[in-house]
């Protein structure tokens, strides 16, 4: 089931005596859309994509998911970092169902995950160690253990940076597939200007010190979008003209606010 991410009045110091690492973000992911984030490094982009995930409590602001105000990690709000962190003593479909497992899924959880496998094109690597994985091979196996939890919000750190431009190009058709398939809302952090192209129907830049949102840029192109197609290098253009700015005039930061009101309630018990 998809779900609106609501960012409401954000604010966040790691340390009150200096600048808050992140000012007065105000953002909405419409359910089943997605939203890449870009910024230089230091800007807050890993804090913010953390926050939405529910392992850091903004100092000031609030972030709803769906009707839910986000007050800790719930499996159905799943992240992905750079490295797979697999569990290395488990086989690859006993990784999978391991969410399954804490989430009281009996033997039916074996099945499940088996069909997950079959849908990154994995199952012929059930029974293999993720240590006899290529690292493409490992981040699909995170992607499966992360879709079998039938996530409302994917959360992306980074997960491709460390693979080639191939394994790269496969994964993202992956997650873009799955996530229009299931009504998956989909924020991705990336340094990758035409990875955000590619994965955002929305892109964020951010400026950093303190970290907010210059610029929000609706994605015209529709996907699968490739670089060399029509309006991606205009698309890249302008996003590097927001950076450029954002570095040089740090600005009245960005709202936006969603289309729709939500029933908020205060919070998930
Ligand atoms: N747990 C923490 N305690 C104190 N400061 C932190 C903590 N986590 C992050 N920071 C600081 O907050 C700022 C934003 O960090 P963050 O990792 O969110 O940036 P980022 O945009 O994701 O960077 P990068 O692109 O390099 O990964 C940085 O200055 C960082 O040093």
């Amino acid at each position: 089931m998809s779900a609106t991410i609501r960012i409401d009045n954000l604010n966040h110091w790691f340390n009150r005596s200096e600048p808050p690492v992140l000012q007065d973000i105000f953002v909405a992911v419409q359910a089943g859309q997605s939203l890449a984030l870009v910024g230089e490094s230091g800007c807050g982009k890993s804090t913010l994509l953390n926050m939405i995930a529910g392992m850091i409590r903004p100092t000031v602001g609030t972030i709803h998911i769906g009707q839910n105000r986000v007050l800790g990690p719930r499996p159905e709000w799943n992240i992905m970092f750079q490295h797979a962190a697999l569990y290395p003593w488990l086989n690859v479909v006993d990784n999978v169902a391991l969410g399954l497992e804490f989430a009281g899924v009996g033997k039916a959880r074996r099945t499940t995950a088996m069909d997950m496998l079959d849908r990154v094109g994995l199952l012929d690597k059930a029974r293999s160690r993720p240590r006899d994985l290529s690292g493409g091979q490992q981040q699909r196996v995170a992607l499966a253990r992360s879709l079998v939890m039938s996530p409302s919000v994917l959360l992306l750190d980074e997960p491709f940076s460390a693979l080639d431009t191939f394994t790269r190009t496969d994964l993202q058709d992956e997650v873009l597939g799955i996530v229009a398939e299931q009504g998956i809302s989909l924020v991705q952090v990336t340094h990758d200007l035409d990875e955000a192209i590619i994965m955002g129907d929305r892109i964020g830049v951010m400026e950093r010190s303190p970290g907010r949102i210059h610029a929000l840029v609706d994605n015209q192109m529709n996907g699968p979008r490739r670089p060399g197609m029509r309006g991606f290098a205009e698309m890249r253009d302008e996003l590097l003209a927001a950076f450029g700015r954002a570095r040089r005039n740090p600005s009245t930061p960005v709202r936006s606010t969603p289309t729709d009101p939500i029933e908020l309630e205060p919070e998930y018990s």
